[in-house]
């Protein structure tokens, strides 16, 4: 089995939309997937077609799926520590390393990945971060980034904090911006200062993951 935890440099960048199309290309090729978001919020049950998990589990084909796939969903779009005080939760990080942990050792699948929620130093509860949840996890990285204009400054941060907690970085996404500058002016840009890990562009038109797949599962 590979697994990645999807990280982002920040929020609504693609994180998602870059997992979703990196489990269809997997299963297009005739592996088996799996996806796990620990904690989603701004989650309308009334309307959960549109979530995150709603969305990963049609990627995964199993549309029925989303309450596996995020067992802890909250209303409100906010940070889930406080989305879930708002309905009288309080998330421990314990709690969500646990559930990441026993997810992982359930799966007998050729591809997992596991979505954090909003940006790498985003908090998940009131004293920790996705990357606390990254640290004790120990996934290789798949980060999302986007190509708004700033995009460098917050994708050389992630990379940086990262990287000083041992992960590693499997491979970075730019996924394209709405009202961004030139996408591949951006790419140039952000190649010259990152050697490491290989940059998978993703416009936002008539993108597949196939180039990210062949990364990342040949
Ligand atoms: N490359 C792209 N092409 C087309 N649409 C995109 C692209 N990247 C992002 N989007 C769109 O931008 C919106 C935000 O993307 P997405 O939901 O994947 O963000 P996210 O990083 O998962 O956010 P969150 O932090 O809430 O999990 C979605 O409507 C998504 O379809
Ligand atoms: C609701 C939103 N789409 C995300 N799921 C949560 C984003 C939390 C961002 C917290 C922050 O970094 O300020
Ligand atoms: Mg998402």
């Amino acid at each position: 089995m590979k697994a990645f935890f999807v990280a982002g440099t920040g929020t609504d960048l693609g994180k998602t939309h870059v997992g979703c199309a990196l489990l269809e290309a997997a299963r297009a090729r005739g592996l088996s997937a799996d996806a796990f978001k620990p904690v989603v919020s701004g989650f309308d049950p009334e309307a959960p077609e549109t979530s995150d998990p709603a969305r990963l589990a049609a990627a995964l084909g199993r549309p029925n799926a989303w309450s596996e796939v995020s067992p802890r969903r909250y209303r409100a779009p906010l940070a889930p520590n406080l989305a879930a005080r708002l309905e009288g939760d309080v998330l421990r990080m314990d709690d969500l390393v646990g559930d990441c942990r026993a997810w992982l050792a359930g799966r007998n699948v050729d591809l997992a990945l596991v979505e954090g929620a909003g940006g790498v130093m985003s908090p998940m509860t009131d004293d920790a971060t996705n990357l606390d949840l990254m640290s004790a996890l120990a996934l290789p990285v798949l980060l999302v980034a986007g190509s708004y204009l700033g995009t460098a400054s917050h994708l050389l941060t992630a990379l940086e904090v990262v990287r000083a907690r041992r992960l590693t970085v499997a491979t970075i996404v730019v996924s394209e911006s709405l009202d961004a500058p030139d996408l591949d002016q951006t790419v140039e840009m952000l190649r010259a200062f990152e050697r490491q890990a290989p940059i998978v562009v993703a416009p936002r038109k008539g993108w597949d993951a196939s180039e990210l797949a062949n990364v990342l599962l040949s």
